[in-house]
């Protein structure tokens, strides 16, 4: 399955996806930050620990223009990193998302 694909159907397939690494501080917060948002449907993949996480990386910054990770996504949208998740909670961003 290519890359490209992979990345849609784990989007598709769960309320939020997050697109991490198991180092990465950022997606550490954000990661911490899950439980509190009350959702079963959570994927998280740490791509330092799959083998084709460097093409999904690729595909990721294809679909989106965004490169870093945590690359996250609600109900099918592209919210951003950690730092537009935590901005996007404040506004009330993420809990419209998920009502969707
Ligand atoms: N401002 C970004 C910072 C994210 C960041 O710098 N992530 C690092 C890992 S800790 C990254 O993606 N580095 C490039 C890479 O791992 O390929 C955010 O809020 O998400």
């Amino acid at each position: 399955m290519s890359a490209a694909k992979i990345v849609e159907d784990v989007i598709k397939a769960n309320v939020i996806a997050v697109f991490s690494k198991s180092y990465c501080p950022y997606c550490t917060r954000v990661k911490k930050a899950l439980p509190s948002l009350n959702q079963s449907s959570i994927k998280i993949l740490e791509l330092d620990e799959m083998s084709n996480g460097s093409e999904l990386q690729n595909s990721l910054a294809e679909k989106t223009g965004q490169r870093s990770v945590p690359n996250i996504f609600i109900n099918g949208t592209h919210v951003g990193g950690c730092d537009d998740f935590f901005a996007k909670q404040k506004s009330g961003e993420i809990e419209k998302l998920l009502k969707q």
